[in-house]
């Protein structure tokens, strides 16, 4: 069930409707004069990947921040399991069971491994690790459960042997794992992720897809991105943006042959043989990032 009418009118049955968890409605965002985003609509059911793609500029970014709370839309409604959430901000996420990853990994070079991942934990700990850092003695029962749980998330991600180290010792890669970590341990029911590829290589990306893949399971993932491999594997469904419009919506192989697509990515040049689109379609259009002040210029409202 979608919560979008094929006109694009709100369909209210559909957003009250528990298989949606996230929905994002005629999400318009203004800057100045620039209409970053315009009638933009996205929902995220359980247990799905949600892939949020589109060429440089189109407002993937600006959407996820939305998500977040990062950025207010100047209209547009946003709808966790079926409640109006009114004025989100960054800090309400984790009491909705919401967590994300940034491009900016913010990790606290000071503290150990360990303990970024237990700063991420404050949605379920009774006193919370930074009262526990205070020694505030009723803590001590839940630092231990955060402290076990926290290795456990270490240890799924194939990173314990680092729980010791300082982050600004570790290869970047590494450092993406952990901040994973300290999202996850939370044991989120969505979780946000924005560019979680950037920097990696090829066999890192593939084991960061066999990572989403495995926690589909249990929560339900919107992930912006630009490596089309990595998306195409991992989503189950995918919204598409160009100029802060959504131009197509659906499965992967819905989205790989739909022609507005496949002209956003500029046609034929940069799909491969069986008609897909190129990884690295932004990569090889000297272009593309030119765009970007062309877009601002049809975008002015
Ligand atoms: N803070 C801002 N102030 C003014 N304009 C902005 C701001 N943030 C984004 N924009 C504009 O909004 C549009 C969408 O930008 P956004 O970063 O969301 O796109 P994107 O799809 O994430 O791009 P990229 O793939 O290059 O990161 C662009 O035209 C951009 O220039």
């Amino acid at each position: 069930m979608s919560a979008f009418a094929p006109d694009g009118a709100p369909d209210r049955a559909a957003l009250a409707s528990p298989t949606t968890m996230l929905t994002l409605q005629d999400i318009t965002v203004r800057f100045g004069g620039i209409v970053a985003l315009d009638s933009v609509g996205l929902e995220v059911r359980p247990s799905e990947v949600h892939g949020v793609i589109g060429p440089n500029g189109a407002g993937k970014t600006t959407l996820f921040n939305v998500a977040c709370g990062f950025v207010q839309p100047s209209s547009g409604t946003i709808t966790w399991k079926g409640e109006q959430l009114n004025g989100l901000r960054p800090h309400h996420l984790a009491r909705h069971g919401i967590a994300r990853t940034l491009q900016g990994l913010g990790l606290f070079d000071g503290i150990s491994v360990l303990e970024n991942v237990m700063v991420g934990a404050d949605r379920h700990g009774r006193a919370g690790f930074w009262s526990g850092l205070l020694a505030i003695p009723r803590s001590t029962g839940d630092e231990k459960a955060l402290r076990e749980r926290s290795l456990d998330v270490l240890c799924e991600l194939d990173i314990e042997g680092y729980a010791d180290r300082s982050p600004a010792s570790l290869p970047y890669p590494i450092r993406k794992r952990v901040a994973l970590a300290r999202a996850l341990v939370s044991e989120p029911e969505l979780l946000l992720l924005d560019e979680p590829a950037s920097g990696l290589s090829e066999s890192e990306m593939a084991e960061l897809g066999d990572i989403i893949l495995g926690l589909s399971d249990r929560v339900s993932v919107m992930l912006v991105e630009h490596h089309m491999d990595l998306v195409m594997r991992v989503c189950s469904r995918i919204t598409v943006l160009d100029f802060g419009r959504v131009i197509a919506r659906g499965t992967p192989d819905e989205v790989r042959e739909d022609p507005a697509v496949l002209a956003a990515y500029l046609g034929n040049e940069v799909t491969h043989d069986d008609g897909g689109i190129d990884d690295d379609a932004d990569d090889r259009d000297p272009n593309r990032s030119l765009d970007r002040d062309d877009a601002n210029g049809d975008r002015r409202a």
